[in-house]
Formats: C-alpha cells, sequence, structure tokens
C-alpha cells in the first residue's frame, strides 16, 4: 500500500499510557508507528531498518483487553459471558463520545484509538437499514456472500441478547465509569448501534493470545494495542507474534506471563517507511467481506500467479437440489448432517485444477446414489447407502463410475449457472447508477469489494466448469 499519512493523532498519548504500564516506549522498544492509508485507516509502518524476526513491540499483560485483565472488574462474567462478549461489553460501556477521548479508567487511551465508526461494514448497513448508502450495495451481493453475512448477523444479536441478560442482572455491582455510561444511550437502536461499534471493533481487532492451559480455550482472544493496525496480507512476508509467549505454560520465561511480542517478518529485512502486516488467516474474499469489511482483488491473473486464492460456496445451489427431491431429499439431508457432511460445500481454483472440496463431492455422490426420478426414501436405506458409506471410511475409492459421472454433470451445470449468474451481476451492477448515493468516504472501495466478489465467482466458477470438461481427476 502506498502514500503513507499522517500518524495517528492520538499515538503519543497512546505511549504514554503503555509506558504507566511498564513499556519500554522507546525509540529501541517501538520499532513502527500507525499512519493513516486512504480506503484501509491506519497501519504499521517501520520507523527505521528493521532486520529479520525482532522485536518490534512488547505490550505489557496488564495493557492488553481480555478475559483475565477485565473479569476482576466484572462480577460473574465469566459464568455468564464469553470472552468475546465481555470485551464488547467493555468497549459498549466505554465508547467514546464523538470525537472525545474514552472515560474509561482503565483502557481509555487505548479505546480512543480505536475506529470512531463503521459505517463501511456491511453489517452495519444491515444493522442500519435505510440510514445510509450500504443497504444499495446489500442488494447486489452473491447469494453466498449475503448467506455468510446473515450468518454473522445472527452471532452478533446472540452476544448482544446475552451482554443485555448480564447487564440487566448485574448493572448494580458494575463499576460507576461502566453505570453511568451505560445508559446514557437514550433509545434501544442507539444501545444497538453502539453495541455493534463495540462488537465490530473486537471482532475486526481480537487475536488469539494463550490466556488458559487448553490451547483451544475459547477465553484465549485478546486486544492488543498497537499490533491492531496491522493490515492483512497474503504473502508471506508478515510479522508474527512471539511463538514463545503461548509456551509460556510450559517453559517458564523471563519475560513477565502474559505479554505479547510481535516480531518482524522472519526472512526480511524491513526497509524504513515499509509497511508491516498480518495476516489474518487464509480467508476467504467472502469471509474476509463479511469479517473484516474488505477484500483482496481478484483477476483471473492474480488467481492464475497464485498472489490469491479463489474460493466459491456452492451451498445456496446445492441445497436446492436436494429441496427438489421431497422426502427423499430431507431424508439425504438428515443423512449427510448424521455424517458430519452437510454445508460448507466449495470449490477451488488453486491448487490447480480447480476442484469440488471433498465435501461437496461426498454430498453430490449421495445425491446421485438414487435414479434422479425417486422421490421416496427405499425401503432399505442402510444397504443402499453402503457404497456411498463405504468411500467415506476409505473402502472404496468411488460409488461407481456411473455415479461419478452424473455428479460431475450436475457440478458442471451448476458452476455453468454460477458463472452466468455472475456475468448478468456485474453487467447490471456496473449500470447500477450510485451517483446520488455515492457520497460516503467508503463507498467507491465497497463497491469495488462488492464487484470483486462476483469476479470471484465468475472466475472460480468458469474454472470449475472447464476442469470437469476436461474431465480432471479430483
Ligand atoms: C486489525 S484492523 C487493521 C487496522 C485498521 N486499518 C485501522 O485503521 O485501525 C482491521 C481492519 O483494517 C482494514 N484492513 C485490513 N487489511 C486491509 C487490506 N488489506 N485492505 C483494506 N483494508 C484492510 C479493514 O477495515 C479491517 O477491518
Amino acid at each position: 500500500m502506498n502514500n503513507p499519512g499522517r500518524i495517528h493523532p492520538r499515538w503519543t498519548s497512546l505511549l504514554t499510557w503503555l509506558s504507566t504500564h511498564g513499556m519500554d516506549t522507546s525509540p529501541d522498544g517501538v520499532l513502527v508507528e500507525p499512519r493513516m492509508i486512504p480506503g484501509v485507516g491506519y497501519g504499521l509502518f517501520a520507523l527505521k531498518s528493521i532486520k529479520p524476526a525482532t522485536s518490534l513491540f512488547t505490550i505489557p499483560a496488564s495493557a492488553l483487553i481480555n478475559v483475565v485483565t477485565l473479569s476482576p472488574h466484572y462480577p460473574r462474567a465469566t459464568r455468564h459471558l464469553t470472552a468475546f462478549q465481555l470485551i464488547s461489553l467493555h468497549l459498549f460501556l466505554h465508547r467514546p463520545a464523538g470525537i472525545q477521548e474514552s472515560l474509561d479508567p482503565l483502557f481509555g487511551p487505548y479505546i480512543s484509538v480505536l475506529p470512531r465508526e463503521f459505517d463501511f461494514h456491511p453489517l452495519t448497513w444491515l444493522c442500519t437499514k435505510n440510514e445510509n448508502d450500504g443497504p444499495l450495495l446489500l442488494t447486489s451481493l452473491p447469494p453466498s456472500t449475503m448467506d455468510s453475512l446473515s450468518k454473522l448477523f445472527d452471532r452478533f444479536h446472540t452476544d448482544w441478547r446475552a451482554v443485555q441478560t448480564y447487564l440487566r442482572d448485574n448493572l448494580s455491582v458494575l463499576p460507576r465509569s461502566a453505570d453511568r455510561e451505560a445508559t446514557t444511550a437514550s433509545s434501544e437502536q442507539e444501545k444497538l448501534l453502539d453495541y455493534l461499534w463495540a462488537w465490530l471493533n473486537v471482532n475486526t481487532r481480537c487475536i488469539y493470545h494463550r490466556l488458559k492451559e487448553s490451547p483451544s480455550d475459547p477465553s484465549n482472544v485478546t486486544l492488543c494495542p498497537i499490533l491492531d493496525f496491522g493490515n492483512h496480507t497474503t504473502r508471506s512476508i508478515r510479522m508474527v507474534p512471539d511463538v514463545a509467549d503461548s509456551h509460556l505454560w510450559t517453559s517458564p520465561r523471563h519475560k513477565p506471563k502474559g505479554a505479547f511480542t510481535l516480531l518482524s517478518p522472519s526472512m526480511n529485512t524491513t526497509r524504513p517507511d515499509e509497511e508491516l502486516y498480518l495476516t489474518y488467516g487464509a480467508h476467504a474474499n467472502r469471509t474476509l467481506f463479511v469479517e473484516y469489511g474488505f477484500v483482496n482483488e481478484i483477476s483471473n491473473e492474480l488467481l492464475s500467479l497464485g498472489e490469491v486464492s479463489g474460493e466459491i460456496d456452492l451451498q445456496t445451489s446445492v441445497e436446492a437440489l436436494f429441496e427438489a427431491r421431497g422426502e427423499l431429499g430431507t431424508w439425504m439431508k438428515e443423512t449427510l448432517k448424521d455424517e458430519g457432511y452437510w454445508g460448507d460445500w466449495t470449490a477451488h481454483f488453486a491448487p490447480s485444477p480447480a476442484h469440488p472440496s471433498y465435501r461437496l463431492i461426498t454430498a453430490l455422490r449421495l445425491f446421485h446414489l438414487f435414479p434422479i426420478s425417486m422421490a421416496r426414501v427405499p425401503p432399505m436405506p442402510d444397504d443402499v447407502l453402503k457404497p456411498w458409506k463405504d468411500t467415506l471410511l476409505g473402502q472404496r475409492e468411488r460409488v461407481s463410475d456411473e455415479n461419478e459421472k452424473e455428479w460431475k454433470t450436475t457440478l458442471l451445470r451448476i458452476c455453468e449457472d454460477e458463472a452466468t449468474r455472475a456475468t448478468r451481476a456485474m453487467a447490471k451492477f456496473s449500470e447500477h447508477s450510485f451517483e446520488l448515493h455515492a457520497q460516503a468516504i467508503w463507498f467507491p472501495q465497497m463497491r469495488r469489494s462488492v464487484e470483486m466478489l462476483w469476479e470471484e465467482e465468475f472466475c472460480v466458477a468458469s474454472a470449475m466448469a472447464e476442469s470437469v470438461r476436461k474431465n480432471e481427476d479430483f
């Protein structure tokens, strides 16, 4: 990303606050600073030349926002709230008003550097309906993206209900500052939007941090100052947390327990003023868009070069196939659920050749286990299911040659339909006049993101169809 701009206006107060927690904020202790990048927000930039695998900064445990630092201030929270809900509750209670500082006595200077609004985020579009330009883009999303967004919406509401219940039962015993701020929002919708702000900050900025003995404990997440200015890259040159931190449970170290160190890229020297990135995970664009509000640029060329991985979700089309088969379709759905293969049916551009996921192959093999004209469950279902179940157990490679041919033909048809739908949607989208609504600063970027989502649908569906036509082995 080019054109790094101004430093975050509250950077100095953040460092001053971090030093009160015992952090080394000298020029040798902090090798990066957050600078504005148009269309992206802030990013982390190197202040000098940095050797590979060098500590960029170490955040003391007491300056992290997580279950360990929050639980003492929230009675009974660990019994009633997940870590995610607790952290978002704390931000909700201490959302800064307008451009003012957060009044939180614990983490105020950190909360004050968080993004002040998420108007660009598709979850905000869904929660605010007609209040901004987003809903116009919502109606243009690929169905699989809309599906993922609805799931995110459900997660958000589940957390909001848990937080409301906790507040209702515990408000009288919460710290005074929380009590005062929690009641300032006047309407239910305002409160919901305050919580949405908090929730999106947690969802877009929390990272894994080993706090509990079990590595998979859901409480192992934290908000971490400075690190959370790191933007996402798909490339391998990226910052990484010091893994030694996650072994604290097994190997006591000299560093204070629970502190968080971020290291510079392990194989490269970073130049002064270069942006340093994180990798949020090997996510499909659909996921990046829904969870974080941005996407990776996609084109056939970038996909072919392996710079990005292309993925499409074929759940909607495949689900419709099962639905159309009446009683038998319902039974096949239950069978797939019992075996853990219902849903999450994707196709991938890479590694070449473009291919369906094993889950998708498994579902389509079952779909074609019975003649397409059949709508009733057979009298001896277990016997008929045996060849299919044998493929799951690795006892046979395929149900039959005929079955292979049939599911591939169905996959070809689905992918051709997807590619046609994407072409039509892209044409309609490019003709759509958004001028009247395009005043928001984030609009061009998010419009481009929607285009990229359709582009990915088209490229992956076309490549997948081509693989079937060429009779590639999957
Ligand atoms: C952990 S924050 C990174 C810092 C953030 N840019 C800021 O201004 O504070 C994650 C958010 O940054 C933005 N972001 C991260 N990586 C990006 C990228 N490669 N392209 C565009 N936006 C990105 C998205 O808005 C995402 O939700």
